[in-house]
């Protein structure tokens, strides 16, 4: 048989008497700590990489990566085209799961909720913060349709660089109307952290009220087996 390489986890674990009593802060502390991580290392994955799960409008699960680019006591989020694929299944159906893994640390968390849509003015303020370029392949790209080849695709690019030149102003690519972000309003929210001998640590916050990630009254906390 191939042998198999395997690495024992052995990250620091969870302690629940040590938890704070509503997500927020244990999220926040978690991703402080997994940003401070991959700091100037760059063999270390982006630590805002997440795993964004969708049921498609035949009930298949699609997943793939994103940026957590918004994360606040309302939840985390990101930024996408509106109309790919994502967005056609958040349309058809919202509820969403996501994951944000730091492999190095041993730890992992995992959201579970329903998806809303950001406003234009949180989304506009966000797109004007993006390099000219990006904004430029916001435009150029009809995210998830198919194309002939990637000369078409930069025959686009250089379509709009030619209509809005980069002047330096964050405004001089408008914000496309199909493009947006997504916030997700957690229903429940699990910190793992990797232990020895997979006899790993799992506490879930598991919403009880309409608060958001910050009210300490509106979560219960739950250990779940490994
Ligand atoms: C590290 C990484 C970061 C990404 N960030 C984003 C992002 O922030 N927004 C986005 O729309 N796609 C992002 N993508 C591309 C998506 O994984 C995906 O290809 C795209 O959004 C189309 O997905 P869909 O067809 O399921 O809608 C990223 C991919 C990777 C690997």
């Amino acid at each position: 048989m191939q042998e198999i390489k395997r690495w024992d986890y052995n990250g620091e674990g969870i302690d629940e008497q040590a938890m704070p009593a509503a997500p927020w802060d244990a999220v926040t502390h978690w991703v402080d700590a997994a940003r401070t991580h991959a700091q100037g290392d760059a063999d270390r994955p982006d630590p805002d990489a997440i795993e964004v799960a969708t049921v498609d409008p035949t009930g298949h699960p699609q997943v793939r990566t994103v940026l957590m680019r918004y994360l606040t006591p309302e939840g985390p989020g990101f930024y996408t085209n509106l109309s790919s694929h994502k967005g056609r299944d958040l349309r058809h159906d919202p509820r969403v799961a996501a994951t944000l893994t730091w492999p190095t640390l041993f730890r992992a968390v995992r959201f579970v909720g329903t998806a809303h849509e950001l406003s234009r003015e949180t989304v506009a303020d966000y797109f004007q913060a993006r390099p000219w370029g990006s904004r430029i392949s916001a435009w150029a790209s009809h995210q998830s349709q198919p194309v002939a080849g990637r000369a078409q695709l930069e025959a686009a690019v250089a379509a709009y660089e030619r209509r809005w030149p980069d002047t330096g102003a964050p405004d001089d690519v408008p914000v496309p109307d199909f493009w947006g972000g997504y916030l997700i309003r957690c229903d429940e929210v699990e910190l793992w952290a990797g232990r020895r001998s997979r006899l790993h640590d799992r506490l879930v916050y598991v919403r009880t009220g309409n608060g958001d990630l910050s009210d300490a009254a509106d979560w219960r906390i739950e250990r779940r087996q490994p």
